[in-house]
């Protein structure tokens, strides 16, 4: 651009209209959206990609300011970003989650730049917008998938032991008593055998969201493995963790789960029970599994503690 960087506000209009039809058909060219407003904040022009990315056209956009256009929330971010640009000249970078004028919500990333006068005074800013809702898009699938169990929607396994780590860590230091069940479904090989592949996952979903409606919202349940979950409750003793043991057990059991038209199936969990007594963290959850052992080998369908 010829501007110079230095050109006075009403040079600057003159110039980017239709003086300079060269010009403008050079930003229309671009391919990403961009802008520019004088030192008040009014937009000066743009290009047709900012026209299609706001969904408005130029004339109607010349001389507003964000006020006039956007909803205050986002016009307050737009206008505090646009003045610590003029206070701090030079250029500035920020990602921004925005609504279109047609309400559609995009991820942005804005390039933006001052430009000063002949007198070397602020008079603008330009501003370039990548769209980056694709790229946040599969960011955010990317985390669930590795914070998440596919099947279940409950954390996996090594995001569940990594909250668990956490929360072990705070009640040693703040010592609240805490306990850890793990829980495995009775026979779930027949459930499979008996009936395929697809209720079996049907009933692990089925039992996944039992066991969140049984459990209370800080508590931390994990897919840990194929059919058996782990449990931590925070700030809950032995006594506590049995009744609440006893009743994800209990709901499960009285529960059931239809099969096609006719059938239906339930199920029951073997829980191993082990509470906090200073132990490390592998010790508590290897006591948690001997008892879910124990459990298993009395006939399953109970919980037994360490
Ligand atoms: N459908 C389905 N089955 C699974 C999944 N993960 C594990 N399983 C099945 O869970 C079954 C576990 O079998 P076992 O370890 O023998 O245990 P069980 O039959 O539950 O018997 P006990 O634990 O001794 O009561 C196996 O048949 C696995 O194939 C899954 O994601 N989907």
């Amino acid at each position: 651009m010829n501007m110079d960087n230095s050109l006075l506000n009403s040079e600057l209009i003159t110039f980017i209209s239709s003086n300079s039809p060269l010009l403008q058909v050079l930003v229309d060219t671009m391919p990403v959206p961009i802008f520019y407003k004088d030192r008040k904040g009014c937009y000066l022009g743009c290009n047709r990609a900012f026209e299609e990315f706001i969904e408005l056209p130029r004339d109607e956009l010349i001389g507003r300011n964000v006020y006039q256009l956007y909803d205050k929330e986002l016009a307050d971010v737009y206008a505090a970003a646009d003045r610590e640009l003029m206070e701090k000249p030079g250029k500035q970078v920020y990602e921004k989650q925005i609504r279109t004028l047609k309400g559609l919500t995009r991820f942005v990333k804005f390039h933006k730049t001052s430009f000063v006068d002949s007198q070397q005074n602020v008079a603008g800013i330009i501003g370039i917008i990548f769209d980056i809702t694709e790229q946040k898009r599969l960011e955010m699938q990317l985390v669930r998938h590795a914070t998440y169990d596919d099947l279940t929607g409950l954390l996996n396994r090594r995001e569940g032991l990594n909250r668990v780590s956490e929360r072990y860590e705070l009640a040693k230091r703040t010592a609240e008593p805490f306990s850890l069940l793990m829980m495995d479904v009775d026979h779930f090989k027949r459930v499979n055998d008996q009936h395929g592949h697809l209720v079996g996952d049907k009933a692990l979903k089925f039992i996944a969201e039992l066991l969140r409606g049984v459990i209370r919202q800080e508590d931390i349940l994990i897919r840990y493995g194929g059919e058996e979950f782990m449990l931590l409750l925070i700030n809950v003793d032995e006594a506590l963790a049995l009744e609440l043991a006893e009743s994800c057990r209990f709901e499960l059991a009285r529960r059931t789960m239809k099969v096609g038209k006719h059938q239906e199936i339930s199920f029951t969990l073997s829980i191993g029970l082990s509470s906090y007594r200073e132990q490390v963290l592998t010790e508590l959850i290897h006591e948690a599994d001997t008892a879910l052992y124990e459990a298993k080998n009395r006939n399953r369908n109970n919980v037994c503690i360490y």
